[in-house]
């Protein structure tokens, strides 16, 4: 490997990562160095096969990160802890979600420019997330707001018949079907998922996958970035360590780090930058002193389980030998979609700010039932043992769940260093549901999910709430009371996994942002951060899509392109 590269050394091929990686090489006169510290990805069913996504977790290509115990939530959980899966694999986190596709409101877009980032207004993004696209879906969307032809494969991935129960539903108690990618995302939605041919559509499959042979662009597994190599506030390369080796690679241009809300601070940090007081602690020598690591916010999400008495979700069952041989054959059949089939955005009764379609929760529906099938390629939760034996007490093999997603969340959190060893694993401090506002959200969201499961459609299928109270667990509240549901949320609510704005952008002289709106660190020549971690707040919606704009985006910056012309024209007649 060449121990100095022309434009950039990307560290972390995540869903920024590797975009910036495919883009920037895309000039084949520059050469270009994306580093990650995990493995390849290929060949690995866990990764491939939509339906068992959660297969990845706690296994060598996840991070497997622990939040500190939480004070006001995850009474449920092993030491309150909220356990953060993260991609450590080519394709980084894309690798390990599970592939909803959801841009965000264009009132958070909005809010971003209101708050000084200038040039992330919904119009501006909205031509970057069309490039991404290559949409599959049924024809009656409105394809001003979708691409062909892009790298995001997205398909359409309902399955089951509990689709159209939940669709009917959502219409009886007042929701229009919608596009949530479309014009407005409050209404019920049909799932659009980053599948393809059956298949994850990482960013490591749909974006590097295709270009591999490109001779300009070197990709280095397994190699962990120690720090950016700073000289008179230049950034002009990184340590990193390689089969055991130390090597400094440099950048004769640019360094950027995407290596995702929880490392992107962590590097900055062991590099100088960051916050002044807590860097002397440790004994960094204090480059810039910058808010990384603050301002840290996350979505949690509630599952509120209904049991039916139609064998109509997926269980256990789904898994044989039938629908292994189907999928291996014609990737089509259970496994091939990811059991999340349907989204309904609402907003709360009474909120104050006057948006009208301005989401504060997302209701998506999980048509999985919670069997031996769930334990085994669900959502790996932290819980406690003893809760766990309670919880299976009431499996059931049909049901589904309404996972419900807090949006625009006031409690917010930090990202610090343990110690100044680069393998010292940071301090993860969320803060969940330590704003009250954000029980009130949830609670809002959950009388939503009853006024659901209470209309015709899915009371002809017997939806009945399972229930996941025991003794000693919220059975001294009143069963329904407002009470009864903030102690249900305090003991179950996770993290929805979309830790963002730990290196968050703003203005030029916004004291609370890490990054320009061009996504320079403060301070600093030839350093950029591009993923999740810049993002002014956490959007409406699922962060996937939006990262791999900020990708695209930084492409363009980096590069001093405007490759989106054509998909300005494509939506100039659209009221915005
Ligand atoms: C379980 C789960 C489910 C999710 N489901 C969805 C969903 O359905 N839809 C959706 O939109 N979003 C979902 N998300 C969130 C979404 O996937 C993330 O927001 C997004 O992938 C973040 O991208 P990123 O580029 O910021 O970071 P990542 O994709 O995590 O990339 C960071 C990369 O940097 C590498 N790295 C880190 N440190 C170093 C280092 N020191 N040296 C070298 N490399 C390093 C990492 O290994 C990783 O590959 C989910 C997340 C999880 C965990």
């Amino acid at each position: 490997m060449p121990d100095q590269y022309d434009l950039s050394n990307i560290v972390g091929a995540g869903s920024a990562g590797s975009v910036i990686a495919n883009r920037l090489s895309e000039d084949s006169g520059v050469t270009v160095l994306l580093i990650e510290a995990g493995g390849s990805e290929y060949g690995n069913d866990n990764i491939k096969i939509p339906l068992i996504g959660g297969g990845l977790q706690k296994s060598s290509a996840d991070w497997n990160y622990q939040t500190l115990p939480q004070k006001n939530s995850h009474f449920a959980m092993n030491e309150h802890r909220s356990y953060w899966p993260r991609g450590r694999v080519l394709g980084g986190t894309s690798c390990l979600n599970t592939l909803v596709y959801i841009r965000g409101s264009r009132h958070d877009y909005n809010q971003w420019a209101e708050e000084g980032c200038e040039g992330w207004s919904y119009k501006d993004v909205l031509p970057y997330f069309i490039k991404t696209e290559d949409y599959q879906m049924p024809n009656e969307y409105d394809s001003a707001y979708h691409g062909k032809g892009g790298y995001m494969k997205l398909t359409d991935s309902t399955l089951t018949p509990l689709v159209e129960v939940y669709r009917r539903g959502a219409e009886e108690i007042g929701y229009k079907t919608v596009d949530a990618n479309g014009e407005d995302q409050i209404g019920f939605s049909y799932a659009q998922a980053s599948v393809h041919n059956g298949e994850r559509c990482s960013t490591a499959s749909c974006y590097l996958r295709p270009i591999l042979s490109r001779p300009n662009l070197h990709i280095s597994i397994d190699s962990f970035v120690t720090k950016v190599i700073i000289k008179n506030k230049i950034a002009t390369g990184v340590e990193m360590l390689k089969s055991n080796r130390k090597l400094k690679i440099s950048a004769k241009r640019e360094v950027i780090v995407s290596a995702g809300s929880i490392n992107s601070p962590q590097i900055l940090m062991l590099s100088g930058l960051g916050p002044k007081q807590h860097l002397q602690n440790l004994k960094i020598p204090v480059i810039a002193d910058l808010p990384v690591g603050n301002n840290l916010e996350d979505h949690l999400q509630y599952f509120v389980k209904h049991k039916i008495n139609q064998s109509y979700s997926l269980s256990s069952e789904s898994r044989n030998m039938f629908s292994s041989l189907q999928y291996a054959l014609t990737r089509t059949g259970p496994l091939s979609g990811t059991g999340l089939e349907a989204n309904l955005f609402g907003r709360m009764i009474n909120r104050e700010e006057s948006l009208p379609n301005y989401p504060d929760y997302q209701i998506l529906f999980l048509s999985v039932a919670h069997d031996n099938f769930f334990y085994d390629y669900g959502l790996q939760l932290n819980l406690k043992e003893s809760v766990k034996d309670l919880i299976k007490t009431r499996t059931s093999t049909t049901e589904f769940t309404s996972v419900l997603i807090q949006q625009r969340p006031k409690s917010t959190g930090t990202i610090r260093l343990a110690s100044k060893d680069p393998f010292d694993y940071p301090l993860i401090q969320p803060n969940y549901l330590d704003h009250t506002y954000d029980v009130k959200s949830l609670i809002a969201g959950i009388r939503k999910i009853q006024e659901l499961a209470a209309s015709n459609p899915l009371q002809e299928i017997g939806a009945t709430l399972n229930r996941q109270d025991f003794d000693g667990i919220c059975d001294k509240a009143k069963f329904d009371s407002d009470e009864y549901w903030e102690c249900m949320l305090r003991h179950y609510a996770v993290t929805c996994y979309h830790p963002t704005s730990t290196c968050r952008m703003g203005a030029k002289d916004d004291p609370t942002a890490v990054v320009d709106t061009k996504l320079r660190v403060r301070g600093i020549k030839g350093l950029r951060v591009a993923d999740a971690s810049v993002m002014r707040h956490v959007i409406s919606g699922n962060t996937n899509a939006p990262t791999i704009m900020i990708g695209e985006r930084a492409a363009d910056f980096i590069r001093g392109k405007d490759t989106v012309q054509k998909f300005k024209e494509q939506i100039k007649h659209l009221k915005l």
